[in-house]
C-alpha cells in the first residue's frame, strides 16, 4: 500500500488513540469518584444497621432505613460497576484501536466507518470506532464489495461498499494493514492460526468468516443446529454469538439467562477468557452430569465417561440394546403412554416425616388421589394432591397455635429470638395493631414460630416428595418388560430393573437412566421447568441422547436452543446425518422458526494434519482446509518394550518446536500407563481426569474423549495399534484425536497399526 495511505491511516490512528486517553483520564476519575462514594455508603450503611437493633421500639423504623440504605448501596455500586466498565473497554481499545474498515456511499453520500471491540464516540457524538456487533459493521463480515443491505430499525437500508480495509494493531502502531474485496482475507487469519496456544481460546473477532457469522448474528431462530467439521469454529461461534446477542438485547437478556452445555469440566476454563475480552460477563456452563447431579440430589450420577470407560470392559450386546432403547426419543412417548394407564395403586406414594415421625402417611396420600376423578391427568391429580395436603398443613398450622409443645418451645425462646419471629412477619400494620394485645402477639409469634419450624414439611409437600420416584421407576421399568419395549424381551429389562434397584440401595444411578427418571418426576408431578432461562447451547451434541435433548426442552420451555457439533467426532453412539438431526430434533422440538448451518472448513489444524483426518472419514472429501502449511503428521510403530522411549524421543522433539503438547490415549486407564512410562523417565507432564477443571502444565496426557474441543500446537496419539482401535467404530476416535492438533501431530503404535490408519498411509511420514 501506498506510504501517503499508511500515513494517513497512522495520522487518525494516533488521534484516535489520544481521545482514548483523554477519556480515560476522566473516566478513571470518575471511577475512582464512584468507587468512594460506594465505600462511605458502605461503611455508613454498617454503622446505621448496627445502631438500632436491640432498641425494640426502633426495629420498625431500622427495617425501613435498611430497605433505604440498601437501595442506595445497590445504587453507588450499579454506577461503580459501570464506571469500571467504561474504564476497562477503554483500556481494550487503547491496545488495538479497531482491526476493521469499511466505505460505503448511502443515499449518495460517502462514510467510512472503523471497526473494533467497542464503539467510541468523540465530544460531537460522532463514532470513532463502531462496535463490530453493531448492524452496521456487519458488512465487514459479510459483504464483498457493491450493494449491500445492513439491518435498521426501519427496515433493511441499501449501500454500497466501496473498500474493506483490514488492519494489525497494537497501541498507535499499525503492524500491518491490507485491503480485501470479498470477506475476511487470508492474511489475518493466516497470522491468527499460526500463533501458538497458550492455554486459553482467543475471541476471533477481527476474523470472522462469513459462514460463522450468519450463526452469530441470527437473532429469529428458536432452534439452530449447527454441524460444524473439526475446527471449523462451532465453539467460536457459540461464543461470538453470546456476546452479540447480550449486545443486541442489552435490556432485556443478561449472562445468567444463557446456559451452555459443555462437554467436559477442562473444556469450561479453555473458554472462560473470551467473553471477558470481549466486555461481556460469561454465561453459565454445566456438563450434563452436573446439570443432572444437581436434580437428583442423594444419587451420584455416573458420567457419560463412565459409561464409556466401563463399556470398554464388557461391550455387552443386550446392555448396549437397552441402553439405546432408554435414550430413544420414543422413551418419552413410553413414559407418557404408562402415565396415561397408571392406576392409582399403582402410584407409589411414601409417608412425609417431621422429626422422625409420620406427619402425613402414605396412605393418606394415596386415599385422597384416589377418589379424585380418574378424568383428569396423573398430573393434574397429582397437583391438586399437592394443593391439597398444603391446605392442610396450612390449617394444621393454625390450630396448633395453642398446642402444648408449641406454647413450650415459645417459652423457651430468649428476647432476641422472640423478636426475631415478631419481625419475621412482614404484615407491618396487623403487627403494630397486635402489638397492644398480649394474645394476639402470642399468637402471631406462635404462627411465626410454626411457619419457620414446619417449613421442611411445607418444602416436601411442594416439591412432591410424598411420591417414591426411584419406586415409581422401577415399576415403568416392569411396564418395559410388560411391554417388550423397544422389542427387547421383558426379561431383559427385568434385570434393569434389578440392577436400578441395587444400584439406587448404593445411591448411584446408571448415566442412561438419570435422564428418564427425572422426565418421569416431572411428567407426573408438573415440575422442573425453568421458565427464566432464555438461549440454551449444546456443544457437542452429538454426544446427547435424544431423550436428554427432549428433557433440555422441557426443562427451559422458553429458550431458544442452539445446537452445535460434528457427527464425525460421535465418540459415544452412532453418527447421524445433519439433516436426520435436523429433522428429529425439529419434530422433537416443535417449533417455528428453526434452521440448519453446516461449517466444511476447518480452520484449526495444517492443511497437513487435516488431510490425514480427513481421510480417515469415509466423506472426508467434503471437508475444506485452511491453507496452513506444516509437516506430515508422523507415526511410528515400535513395541510395549521400547514404547517409553519412543514416547519420550517423541515428546523431546515436540517441545523443540511447540508449546503445548497432549498425549491422546483411548482410555483413562492407558493414559496412566503413559503417565507412569513419563515418570519412569522424568519428563514433567499432567494427568488430567473428569474431575479436573484446568491444567497448568505444557504437557498433558489424557483420554481424548477428554480433549473434546480442546486444542494443542502438538499432538501424540499414544497407541493407535489394531488392537486399540480394531474396527471402523473407532474412527470417530482416531478423527478427533487427529483433530486436536493445531501445529504437529504424532502418533505412536505398540505392535502393528490399526488398518483404519494404514489405508491413509500416504498422508503419513513412517519414522524408523
Ligand atoms: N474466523 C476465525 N478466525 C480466527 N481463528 C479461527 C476462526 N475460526 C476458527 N478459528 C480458530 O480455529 C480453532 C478451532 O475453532 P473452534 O474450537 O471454535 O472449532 P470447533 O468447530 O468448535 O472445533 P471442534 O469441533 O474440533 O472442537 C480455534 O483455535 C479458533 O480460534
Amino acid at each position: 500500500m501506498e506510504e501517503k495511505e499508511w500515513q494517513i491511516e497512522s495520522d487518525r490512528l494516533n488521534r484516535v488513540v489520544d481521545e482514548i486517553e483523554t477519556q480515560l483520564v476522566g473516566a478513571q476519575a470518575d471511577y475512582e469518584q464512584a468507587h468512594a462514594e460506594t465505600f462511605a455508603v458502605e461503611s455508613n450503611y454498617g454503622a446505621n444497621t448496627s445502631i438500632n437493633t436491640i432498641e425494640e421500639d426502633d426495629t420498625m423504623e431500622t427495617n425501613a432505613e435498611i430497605q433505604q440504605q440498601r437501595n442506595i448501596v445497590a445504587r453507588v455500586t450499579e454506577t461503580e460497576q459501570i464506571m469500571e466498565k467504561i474504564v476497562t473497554t477503554l483500556h481494550t481499545l487503547e491496545a488495538s484501536p479497531y482491526f476493521g474498515r469499511v466505505d460505503i456511499i448511502e443515499d449518495g453520500d460517502p462514510e467510512t466507518l472503523y471497526i473494533g471491540l467497542a464503539s467510541l464516540q468523540d465530544s460531537d457524538n460522532d463514532f470513532l470506532i463502531n462496535d463490530w456487533r453493531a448492524p452496521i459493521s456487519g458488512v465487514y463480515y459479510n459483504g464483498s464489495l457493491g450493494p449491500v443491505t445492513y439491518p435498521t430499525p426501519m427496515g433493511d437500508q441499501q449501500a454500497e461498499l466501496t473498500k474493506k480495509r483490514q488492519y494489525t494493531i497494537e497501541g498507535r502502531d499499525i503492524i500491518n494493514m491490507f485491503d480485501t474485496d470479498v470477506t475476511i482475507g487470508d492474511e489475518m487469519l493466516q497470522y491468527a492460526l499460526g500463533q501458538q496456544n497458550d492455554q486459553t481460546m482467543h475471541n476471533i473477532v477481527a476474523t470472522i468468516q462469513q459462514e460463522q457469522n450468519q450463526i452469530i448474528r441470527d437473532t429469529t431462530s428458536d432452534l439452530m443446529v449447527v454441524q460444524g467439521v473439526a475446527g471449523s469454529g462451532k465453539t467460536s461461534a457459540i461464543l461470538q454469538r453470546i456476546a452479540f446477542l447480550l449486545f443486541h438485547a442489552r435490556e432485556n437478556l443478561n449472562s445468567d439467562q444463557i446456559v451452555l452445555f459443555s462437554p467436559n469440566r477442562l473444556f469450561s476454563s479453555y473458554i472462560a477468557d473470551v467473553l471477558p475480552s470481549l466486555g461481556e460477563r460469561n454465561m453459565r456452563q454445566v456438563t450434563m452430569s452436573e446439570f443432572l447431579s444437581a436434580r437428583l440430589q442423594g444419587l451420584t450420577v455416573q458420567t457419560l465417561f463412565n459409561q464409556y470407560e466401563q463399556d470398554q470392559h464388557q461391550p455387552q450386546a443386550i446392555r448396549q440394546q437397552l441402553q439405546t432403547a432408554m435414550e430413544s426419543a420414543e422413551l418419552k412417548d413410553a413414559l407418557q403412554a404408562y402415565l396415561a394407564q397408571l392406576a392409582p395403586d399403582q402410584v407409589q406414594f411414601t409417608d412425609v416425616y417431621f422429626n422422625g415421625e409420620k406427619w402425613f402417611t402414605q396412605t393418606e396420600f394415596a386415599d385422597y388421589f384416589a377418589q379424585l376423578p380418574a378424568a383428569y391427568s396423573v398430573m393434574g391429580r397429582m397437583q391438586q394432591t399437592k394443593k391439597h395436603f398444603m391446605e392442610l398443613l396450612q390449617n394444621q398450622m393454625v390450630e396448633l397455635r395453642q398446642a402444648d409443645w408449641v406454647l413450650d418451645a415459645l417459652n423457651q425462646l430468649d428476647d432476641t429470638q422472640y423478636h426475631q419471629l415478631l419481625n419475621e412477619d412482614d404484615d407491618v400494620e396487623a403487627f403494630s395493631e397486635a402489638d397492644v394485645d398480649l394474645d394476639a402477639t402470642l399468637d402471631q409469634v406462635a404462627g411465626a414460630y410454626l411457619t419457620q419450624t414446619l417449613q421442611p414439611l411445607d418444602d416436601a409437600l411442594y416439591n412432591t416428595q410424598f411420591i417414591d420416584v426411584y419406586r415409581q421407576f422401577s415399576d415403568f421399568l416392569a411396564y418395559l418388560a410388560e411391554t417388550a419395549f423397544a422389542g427387547i424381551d421383558g426379561k431383559w429389562w427385568l434385570t434393569k430393573q434389578q440392577r436400578f434397584e441395587n444400584q439406587v440401595e448404593q445411591h448411584q444411578i446408571d448415566y442412561e437412566d438419570a435422564v428418564p427418571l427425572l422426565f418421569l418426576r416431572d411428567l407426573m408431578t408438573g415440575s422442573g421447568t425453568n421458565q427464566f432461562m432464555q438461549y440454551v447451547f449444546v456443544d457437542e451434541m452429538q454426544d446427547y441422547a435424544m431423550i436428554q435433548m427432549l428433557y433440555l426442552k422441557h426443562a427451559f420451555p422458553n429458550a431458544k436452543f442452539t445446537l452445535l457439533g460434528d457427527a464425525e467426532q460421535a465418540l459415544f453412539r452412532a453418527v447421524q446425518t445433519p439433516e436426520e438431526l435436523m429433522q428429529a430434533y425439529a419434530d422433537a422440538f416443535q417449533v417455528k422458526q428453526r434452521r440448519l448451518i453446516k461449517l466444511n472448513k476447518s480452520y484449526r489444524s495444517t492443511q497437513q494434519i487435516m488431510n490425514f483426518a480427513k481421510a480417515l472419514l469415509p466423506d472426508g472429501d467434503s471437508i475444506q482446509t485452511f491453507q496452513r502449511l506444516g509437516e506430515k503428521p508422523t507415526l511410528k510403530q515400535t513395541t510395549s518394550v521400547e514404547v517409553a522411549d519412543a514416547l519420550t524421543q517423541t515428546l523431546d522433539r515436540l517441545l523443540n518446536t511447540q508449546q503445548t503438547v497432549a498425549i491422546l490415549t483411548k482410555t483413562q486407564d492407558q493414559a496412566e500407563v503413559v503417565s507412569a512410562f513419563l515418570d519412569q523417565n522424568n519428563r514433567p507432564h499432567q494427568l488430567l481426569n473428569a474431575d479436573d477443571r484446568n491444567w497448568t502444565s505444557n504437557v498433558l496426557v489424557l483420554p481424548i474423549y477428554l480433549a473434546k474441543g480442546l486444542e494443542f500446537d502438538a499432538v501424540i496419539g499414544y497407541d493407535v495399534s489394531q488392537e486399540n482401535y480394531p474396527d471402523e467404530t473407532s474412527t470417530g476416535l482416531l478423527y478427533t484425536l487427529a483433530s486436536r492438533a493445531m501445529h504437529e501431530l504424532a502418533l505412536i503404535s505398540v505392535g502393528p497399526v490399526t488398518q483404519l490408519i494404514t489405508k491413509v498411509a500416504d498422508t503419513l511420514t513412517f519414522l524408523e
